[in-house]
């Protein structure tokens, strides 16, 4: 059962043009219907104000606010439809800093890598599979897709000659049956905030499962960094703009620009180097080989910044680095850093904005904590809490806004 709202644009009134053994029922342009029961595709049996009636579904659709919550807390449709695209395959190709890191790794472990299993987990068009077996000798390659992009990975490992070393298995992780236990698990499983969509957890149990003791995850570690930054042009546009538009003064609309542009995280900012206020740290840090599920369910970071140049403070700014520990012991540990100082990559970085702008001045320090909290639901969704306190290094002691920050990343 669900509500639905009506789309048409015309008032609807049903009137039986015959007895007939249907009831047809009147509604009228936005009005909210219970559907009983969808009987065909065209008529659904629905119910307005006590009265029941046969309804043309074309008229019709799900309101927005009538989240059905039997519905798939992963939202496993929609995602996977969405990497079944070449759309999302082709942003990641593009993204050199990404898949030439990963390169990088592989060609650097090549010769440990001989004789080795290993599991590609997401590996969308095989991109990673194709190197291993091209830049080293595995033993074999089990490459992992639930989308339906699998279809068409298995003729890019053909073309590409390496039917020999990998296999395409299509499906998810947590369901699929391999032929045995992997010596590395390698993924690109990283979201905006490094979390977001938690395919890390499908990672973290396709560990447990498959990956052999002493096993390698790859990457071995992950980082989630923040830095209090200067974020003027943004600010321009969205809060600034209502000054005076065309002469006119439309700042009684600037609450509503804080509420609708500031209340949620931007994701495809790119920050500059020269607006951050601070060195940038890194409040959460990840062991992905003793990082349990559980641990992913609510996460905690502390902070402490001592503003390095007097500036304008308008909000932070977060992103990712990940490491890929060598195979071989005392070799290099080679990173993917998606921050403002590094190549920028299609992940970008994630701005969370204040609520309004506070100057600060060199010496001053802006600490507090992130919390990061998973949807108990909407299980590939989290909320971002930063609560923070400037306070300044002089005798005065004075603290300003210490105020909690509530960020959601839907
Ligand atoms: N870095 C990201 N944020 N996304 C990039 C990798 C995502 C790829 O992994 C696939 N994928 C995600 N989860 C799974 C899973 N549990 N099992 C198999 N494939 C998956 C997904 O279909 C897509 O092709």
């Amino acid at each position: 059962m669900s509500m639905c709202v009506c789309l048409s644009l015309t008032p609807i009134l049903y009137v039986c043009l015959r007895p007939q053994m249907f009831v047809y029922l009147s509604f009228r342009a936005g009005d909210r219907l219970l559907v009983h029961t969808k009987t065909s595709a065209d008529w659904w049996w629905a119910e307005l104000g006590g009265l029941c009636g046969y309804v043309p579904s074309s008229y019709l659709k799900q309101d927005v606010e009538d989240k059905d919550t039997s519905e798939d807390p992963w939202q496993d449709e929609e995602y996977f439809g969405s990497y079944g695209t070449l759309r999302l395959q082709l942003e990641m190709l593009s993204d050199r800093a990404r898949t030439e890191a990963y390169r990088q790794v592989i060609l650097a472990n090549s010769a440990p890598l001989r004789g080795k299993v290993v599991m590609d987990l997401g590996c969308g068009t095989g991109v990673i599979s194709l190197f291993c077996a091209r830049l080293a000798q595995p033993k074999a390659v089990y490459a992992v897709e639930a989308s339906s992009i699998a279809e068409h990975t298995e003729t890019l490992v053909r073309q590409n000659g390496c039917e020999e070393v990998v296999t395409v298995f299509q499906g998810r992780a947590e369901e699929l049956e391999l032929p045995g236990r992997v010596d590395i698990l390698i993924s690109e499983w990283m979201g905006n905030c490094l979390l977001f969509e938690f395919m890390v957890e499908s990672v973290l149990q396709a560990r447990d499962r498959w990956l052999r003791e002493g096993g390698m995850m790859w990457p071995s570690g992950a980082s989630l960094c923040l830095v209090p930054c200067q974020a003027l042009d943004y600010y321009t546009e969205r809060m600034g703009f209502w000054e005076q538009p065309y002469g006119l003064d439309f700042t009684a609309l600037q609450s509503l620009a804080q509420s609708e542009f500031f209340s949620r995280p931007r994701f495809s900012h790119l920050l500059q180097p020269e607006d951050c206020l601070a060195t940038p740290c890194d409040v959460i840090t990840l062991d992905m080989l003793t990082l349990h599920v559980t641990d992913l369910e609510k996460l905690r970071g502390q902070f402490t910044f001592i503003v390095e140049k007097a500036g304008t403070f308008h909000g932070f700014t977060s992103w990712f680095r990940v490491q890929f520990q060598s195979l071989e012991r005392d070799k290099t540990t080679l990173e993917l850093d998606t921050g403002p100082y590094s190549e920028p990559t299609h992940w970008k970085q994630t701005l969370f904005m204040l609520d309004g702008p506070i100057s600060l001045l060199g010496g001053e320090t802006v600490s507090g904590i992130i919390l990061l909290h998973r949807n108990p639901v909407w299980r590939r969704h989290m909320t971002v809490t930063i609560q923070w306190s400037i306070s300044s290094t002089e005798e005065t002691g004075n603290c300003k806004a210490s105020i909690l920050y509530l960020l959601g990343v839907n």
